[in-house]
């Protein structure tokens, strides 16, 4: 379908437009923001059938075709742990690599980023949380050791010219521990900045967070670590995923994972619910009249093509209005 502003399909480019703002009248949004598309990890990793390495390809393939400037493939974690992951490498290396797009994985220490470098991945993520108990539910240590283990990914990464990303989990709360304090969350932010991490994602896990947490959490990351560094990624459990990020968007954040028809959720975390929908964050940033360079239509096409294959509902409001349109 033919496109009339910024990679809105014609028949929802009139409603995006009935709430475009100019972006001289709210002043602190970004011109342009980022997506991360977490899709196929995120997106995948919890769900309780294999999903086909064909089909993951495809997916990731169609992602590229949306024009998503970065498509977060798979991960390199231990396949007992994960094993909708177990086949990294074939991804990674069956996926077309369109030229100006990233295809980072995550790594969660030097086995996987090993394995990750002889696949051929370009970029990684090391992830890690605010809080003990889910470090230790989710990669079997606690804080302290993850970040040492981060330290060897980040130094073979540095001799390798191999970027790499951070996630700090339990941001807004912990599926083990509550509510976690901005101030640890700054902690473990800073220390993932400092170590060599280009860009930290602040995880919103379980989705339990509110744009007043999100104004606070920022609040005292900011203090430590500049913001064009931060990352936002919100579960929509509570379906507080887009006002929390519109916050963080107003706070000066220009980068935002999100999950193509809203899938996601972490193994280690009970509750989670999946991300925030890429559609659903498309079209909130269309009507701003904020860039991404992204094409909605093909997005659409690419969240009923995965919902289709697993047979599940999108999540995406976008995409059901869509449908009923
Ligand atoms: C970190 C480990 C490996 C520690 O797991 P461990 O058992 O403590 O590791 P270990 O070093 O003792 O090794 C045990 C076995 O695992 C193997 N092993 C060790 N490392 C690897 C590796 N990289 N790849 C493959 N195999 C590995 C290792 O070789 C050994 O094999 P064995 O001798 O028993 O045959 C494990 O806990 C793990 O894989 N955890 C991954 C959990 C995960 O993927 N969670 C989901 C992603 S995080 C998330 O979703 C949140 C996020 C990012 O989206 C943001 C948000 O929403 O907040």
């Amino acid at each position: 379908m033919a496109t009339v502003r910024k990679g809105l399909p014609r028949r929802l480019a009139g409603l995006a437009s009935l709430r475009a703002v100019s972006t001289s009248s709210v002043g602190t949004f970004p011109k342009r923001v980022k997506i991360v598309e977490v899709g196929p990890r995120d997106g995948l990793q919890n769900e309780k059938n294999i999903v086909p390495t064909a089909m993951k390809i495809k997916l990731i393939d169609m992602l590229s075709e949306a024009g998503l400037p970065v498509i977060e493939a798979t991960s390199f974690v231990s396949p007992k742990w994960v094993p909708q992951m177990a086949d990294h490498t074939e991804v990674l290396k069956g996926i077309q690599k369109f030229p100006g797009i990233n295809y980072p994985v995550l790594t969660p220490n030097f086995k996987g980023f090993q394995a990750a470098v002889a696949a051929g991945a370009k970029e990684v993520a090391v992830f890690g949380a605010a809080s003990e108990l889910f470090t230790k539910k989710n990669i079997n240590c606690s804080i302290e050791e993850s970040i040492q283990r981060f330290g060897e990914v980040l130094k073979a990464a540095r001799a390798a010219s191999i970027p790499v990303r951070g996630y700090v989990s339990c941001a807004l709360g912990c599926p083990y521990e509550g509510k976690i304090s901005p101030a640890k969350v700054a902690e473990v932010t800073k220390k993932m900045y400092s170590m060599g991490c280009y860009e930290i994602s602040l995880g919103d896990t379980i989705g339990v967070g509110t744009p007043g947490g999100m104004k606070d959490m920022l609040s005292a990351v900011m203090q430590e670590v500049p913001v064009a560094a931060l990352a936002v990624h919100c579960h929509d459990t509570y379906g507080q995923a887009l006002a929390n990020t519109l916050m963080a968007l107003q706070m000066g954040v220009s980068v935002v994972d999100s999950s193509v028809a809203g899938l996601g959720g972490c193994p280690y975390a009970q509750g989670a619910s999946g991300n925030l929908a890429t559609e659903d964050l498309v079209y909130m940033l269309a009507g701003l009249g904020i860039h991404t360079g992204v094409n909605l239509q093909k997005l659409l096409e690419a969240g009923t093509f995965i919902c289709q294959a697993l047979n599940r509902k999108t999540s995406s409001k976008v995409a059901q209005a869509t449908c009923k349109l």
